[in-house]
């Protein structure tokens, strides 16, 4: 597979840095977007890619997602030697980025049990819960005209409560009781490693908050997919990712 020629001679300057940070978003970049939240899994090759990267001298590689923490270890099974930051970037290793006070946990037990009250009307329609919130997934509605007035009832009822942030993805609205920022967590990345570039690869709305913080001259973002988006390089899908990671590879090990 062959990358556009202006991506590749990107990543040849990016590989060429004494210190850099690759992060990626997980569904629809790492793992092929499929009907069935719990069965998305890694596309063949591309962790092995990322494991390999992570394991050569001033490469830091992290994944940055919507999911929960654990789920996103568990689905990914990325080894320890990848940063893991879930929950849209609030989610860390060492704990949230924020207090998770005890208001905020009845809030989410409020976001969780409308969420789950609007899906029952919907047939098809699905809750996922996660630590900070809940996600309301409609791609299996079975009225395909239903999943829209579903995401619109969870709009003005769970998501207009004061203190719960909303992020709409791919036939899913995401509301959580912490205000989170991919690109913020790219900030937070890029300050731990003293990273010279950050290389991000996304393919959601959610992915355009870490495209907009790649503004140094070496870094590289990469939309994944259709759709409007601010990233430098556009590749297909996921298959392509893992050429954008082994391209990388190959360029590092030199
Ligand atoms: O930030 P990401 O790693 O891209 O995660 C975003 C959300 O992805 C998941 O939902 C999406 O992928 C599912 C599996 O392919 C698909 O069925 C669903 O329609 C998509 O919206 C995940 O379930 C969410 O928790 C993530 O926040």
């Amino acid at each position: 597979m062959s990358l556009p020629a202006e991506l590749s001679q990107a990543l040849a300057r990016f590989a060429a840095l004494p210190t850099v940070l690759v992060t990626t978003d997980y569904d629809g970049v790492v793992a092929p977007i499929v009907a069935d939240p719990a069965a998305a899994f890694p596309l063949p090759g591309t962790v092995a890619a990322l494991e390999s990267l992570a394991g050569l001298p001033g490469v830091t590689v992290a994944l940055v997602s919507g999911r929960d923490r654990a789920t996103l270890g568990r689905l990914s099974g990325a080894p320890a030697s990848l940063v893991t930051v879930g929950s849209h970037g609030a989610e860390w290793d060492e704990g949230f980025e924020g207090a998770l006070t005890a208001d905020l946990v009845e809030l989410r037990a409020t976001v969780l049990s409308g969420l789950t009250a609007i899906a029952g009307r919907f047939p098809g329609a699905a809750v996922e819960p996660k630590p900070l919130g809940a996600a309301l997934h409609v791609r299996n509605v079975v009225d395909p005209s239903a999943g829209p007035v579903a995401l619109e009832e969870a709009r003005r009822g769970p998501a207009a409560l004061p203190g719960v942030h909303a992020t709409d993805g791919k036939a899913v609205l995401e509301l959580t009781v912490l205000d989170a920022s991919k690109g913020r967590a790219l900030q937070t990345l890029r300050e731990r490693t003293g990273a010279a570039a950050v290389l991000y690869l996304g393919d959601d709305v959610t992915d355009e908050k870490a495209f907009a913080v790649l503004t140094e001259a070496e870094d590289v973002s990469v939309k994944v997919g259709d759709g409007a988006t601010a990233a430098r390089f556009r590749v297909d899908g996921p298959v392509d990712a893992r050429a954008v990671f082994e391209e990388l590879l190959a360029l590092r090990r030199g």
